[in-house]
């Protein structure tokens, strides 16, 4: 569960979320006013170093102590939140761990090429990553 929830708020697939004002918003001195669409950015959140220590850092521990999180918090959205709350969270976090299972269990791997990470603000590997994959002794 660790594993997972840090592999959704590092790498950040959903760059953005889509909400509409319903009536005027006060927030931090502005005004939203009503009607106007408004762009929610996870990845804004979950790299914000004030929320989570060293956040470029793949650190699973760092969800050591927190409850299990089953719907979107203002510190975690990676699926949403509220009434669109993704309804394939649990079988998203199913397929990584069993993905990750078998892939670290059956598997060793050398980087072949690319890598390079680019986030925009979503994650991507503009000159892709190209792996090996052998079955492990
Ligand atoms: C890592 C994998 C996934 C991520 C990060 C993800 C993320 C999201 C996000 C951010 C939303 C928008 C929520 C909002 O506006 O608050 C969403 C909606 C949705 N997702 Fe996913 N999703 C994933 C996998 C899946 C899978 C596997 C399915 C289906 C089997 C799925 C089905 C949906 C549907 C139907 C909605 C629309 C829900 C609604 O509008 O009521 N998602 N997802």
């Amino acid at each position: 569960m660790k594993v997972t929830l840090e592999i959704a708020r590092i790498a950040n697939i959903v760059p953005g979320i889509f909400r509409k004002a319903l009536q005027d918003i006060e927030f931090k001195g502005y005004t939203i006013p009503a009607g106007w669409a408004v762009m929610v950015c996870p990845p804004a959140v979950h790299l914000n170093p004030e929320i989570y220590e060293d956040p470029l850092a793949f650190n699973p521990w760092r969800w050591q102590d927190k409850m299990e999180i089953t719907g979107g918090t203002k510190h975690f959205m990676a699926f949403g939140g509220g009434l669109r709350f993704c309804v394939g969270t649990d079988l998203s976090k199913v397929l990584m761990a069993t993905f990750i299972h078998c892939l670290v269990t059956k598997y060793r791997w050398k980087t072949v090429k690319g890598g390079n990470i680019m986030r925009t603000p979503g994650l991507s590997f503009p000159d892709g990553f190209h792996i090996q994959l052998f079955p492990k002794n």
